[in-house]
């Protein structure tokens, strides 16, 4: 346990779904990932919240299965469990029912006593978003969100269903606790990769004087699963992947692609240089979503050797659904530093590869002196920067062939995470839950992004409703999505850029 760094002041996070999947899978792993690598506070305790009739024993035990099967660490950590666990409870609680939050209160006060002093409260609200407006509406008159310093409410996404949902959510929100207490999680801030965005561009001279429309040909994002909805048919049915992925995380990770520099790493300097993007995205009117974003659904089919069900087979999914497993578009930013690059984006379910990349595709040599025939690409300056599965940043140029006569062949000059170095990588969830016991909240969106980012949306989803899709299913699992979303970039004389073969294993 390192103890070279200053510790997050004490807090006491009550859970909300502390009995569901995501903290089962991610949350508690990552606070115990915290407390190993020491990053808990000193004084510090977490409450689960469910309805299932869990004692301490019990749900600590189902804690530590889940942290054995999903840490990153997969060294056995009984020792410091013992330790850790001590400070987990469970309270069986229907979030519901307004006459349960009293105990919440008096939780509250009996570790003030015991800390002797106010932690930070923070309330993790991971539970479906149908009971989120509940929930904060009973914390508020708890009069523990009155000390705008040390509460703070964790709200997991989707943020909303639509936009005027959004918009309500943020009134109801805002009606509870000031902006500053409000910590919108979309983990893919988290990722450090995504974090390295800034880094690359705004802390090395090398990458920013060709950062635009006058070296960028194009930008693309892609983020492939593997998976299908492993099990989450119900909600994914209410959401699709425009809602799922596009919404929030392709949409955040296009604005660290696009945003301006900021004059400091103040929390609403970096959300205001990237809301500035979001509003500088061009409006796709309802009659031009055809051309501009394709959507698709899997069919059953064989992955990797193994049959694999279609989307209207999977479990609570209507056999008639007209759900989005895919979605690609085309976005335009119109500002002066990216007119007329496009920004090429797509994300699918039971595609080809888990792969996560960002593509910025520079513009073709001037004057190209060389023979055609010298080179196997006319356009080979690529930066690519992975996400997932590998984590790495890849520089792509042209380069000689050696030997006689001229023949060119670009080339990869690479920066792996893995190679350059030894410590392992924070788990998203580990970064974000650390900035909220910080009280740091630049990697969580502000009510404008996530209002902005619902408003680009909005016209895809209302014309999409408009008319049901004929052709579903049409992709089928182990593909690059639907036909059509080829034809979206190749009108333009392009084409999807994946990971080179060894990436692919
Ligand atoms: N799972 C994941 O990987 C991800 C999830 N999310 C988001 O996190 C949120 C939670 O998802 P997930 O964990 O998968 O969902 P689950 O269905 O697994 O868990 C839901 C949780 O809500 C609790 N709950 C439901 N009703 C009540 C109630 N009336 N009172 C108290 N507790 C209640 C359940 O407890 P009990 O059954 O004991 O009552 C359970 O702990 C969702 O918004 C989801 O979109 C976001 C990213 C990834
Ligand atoms: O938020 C979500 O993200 C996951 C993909 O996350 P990743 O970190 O594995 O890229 C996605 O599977 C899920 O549907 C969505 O809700």
């Amino acid at each position: 346990m390192s103890s070279n760094h200053k510790r997050p002041p004490a807090s006491l996070i009550f859970i909300f779904g502390g009995s569901g999947d995501l903290n089962h899978r991610k949350l508690s792993p990552a606070l115990f990932n915290l407390f190993i690598d020491g990053w808990m506070p000193e004084k510090f305790d977490i409450v689960g919240i469910g309805r299932r009739p869990y004692d301490n024993d019990s749900y600590r035990t189902h804690l530590f299965n889940g942290i054995r099967q999903f840490s990153r660490r997969k060294e056995e950590q009984s020792e410091l469990w013992k330790d850790f666990s001590q400070k987990v409870t469970y309270l069986q609680m229907d979030a519901e029912k307004d006459e349960e939050y009293q105990k919440l209160a008096e939780i509250v006060k009996e570790k003030e006593t015991a800390y002797g002093e106010h932690p930070n409260v923070i309330f993790y609200l991971a539970v479906a978003p149908q009971l989120v407006p509940g929930i904060v509406s009973k914390l508020g008159p708890l009069n523990i969100c009155a000390d705008t310093k040390c509460t703070r409410v964790v709200v997991e996404k989707p943020f909303g269903h639509d936009l005027d949902s959004a918009l309500e959510l943020n009134k109801l929100l805002a009606s509870m606790f000031d902006e500053k207490q409000i910590y919108r999680i979309d983990h893919y801030l988290g990722k450090e990769t995504v974090q390295n965005i800034l880094a690359l561009r705004f802390a090395n001279a090398l990458f920013e004087p060709i950062w635009n429309r006058n070296y960028i040909d194009h930008i693309q994002i892609t983020a492939a699963e593997t998976v299908g909805v492993e099990g989450r048919g119900d909600f994914y049915e209410s959401s699709g992947a425009l809602r799922d992925m596009v919404q929030n995380h392709i949409l955040q990770v296009l604005c660290m692609v696009a945003m301006e520099a900021p004059v400091n790493f103040d929390a609403d300097e970096i959300r205001n240089k990237k809301v500035d993007v979001l509003h500088a995205i061009r409006k796709i009117a309802k009659d031009e979503v055809h051309r501009n974003a394709v959507r698709g659904q899997y069919g059953p089919g064989w992955m990797k050797g193994q049959q694999v069900p279609g989307y209207r087979q999977e479990k609570n999914v209507a056999r008639e659904s007209g759900t989005d497993t895919f979605v690609a578009v085309k976005f335009h930013i119109d500002n002066w530093r990216w007119q007329d690059v496009p920004f090429y984006v797509r994300t699918g379910k039971r595609m080809n590869d888990k792969e996560t990349i960002i593509t910025i595709q520079f513009k073709a040599a001037p004057n190209y002196a060389f023979p055609p025939e010298a080179a196997d690409t006319w356009r080979p300056n690529r930066l690519t920067i992975s996400i997932a599965p590998e984590m790495d940043i890849r520089l792509r140029f042209q380069a000689k062939r050696p030997g006689q006569g001229v023949s060119l062949s670009p080339v990869d000059m690479i920066f792996s995470y893995k190679d350059a170095y030894t410590e392992q990588e924070p788990e998203a969830y580990e970064t974000l839950l650390l900035d909220v016991m910080e009280g740091d909240a630049t990697l969580f969106m502000r009510e404008d992004q996530v209002a902005a980012a619902w408003r680009l949306i909005m016209p895809i989803l209302e014309s999409w409703q408009d008319r049901a899709p004929v052709d579903f299913p049409n992709y089928s699992p182990g593909s690059w999505g639907p036909e059509d979303a080829e034809a979206l970039i190749a009108r333009d004389g392009r084409n999807w850029v994946t990971l080179p073969a060894p990436h692919q294993e």
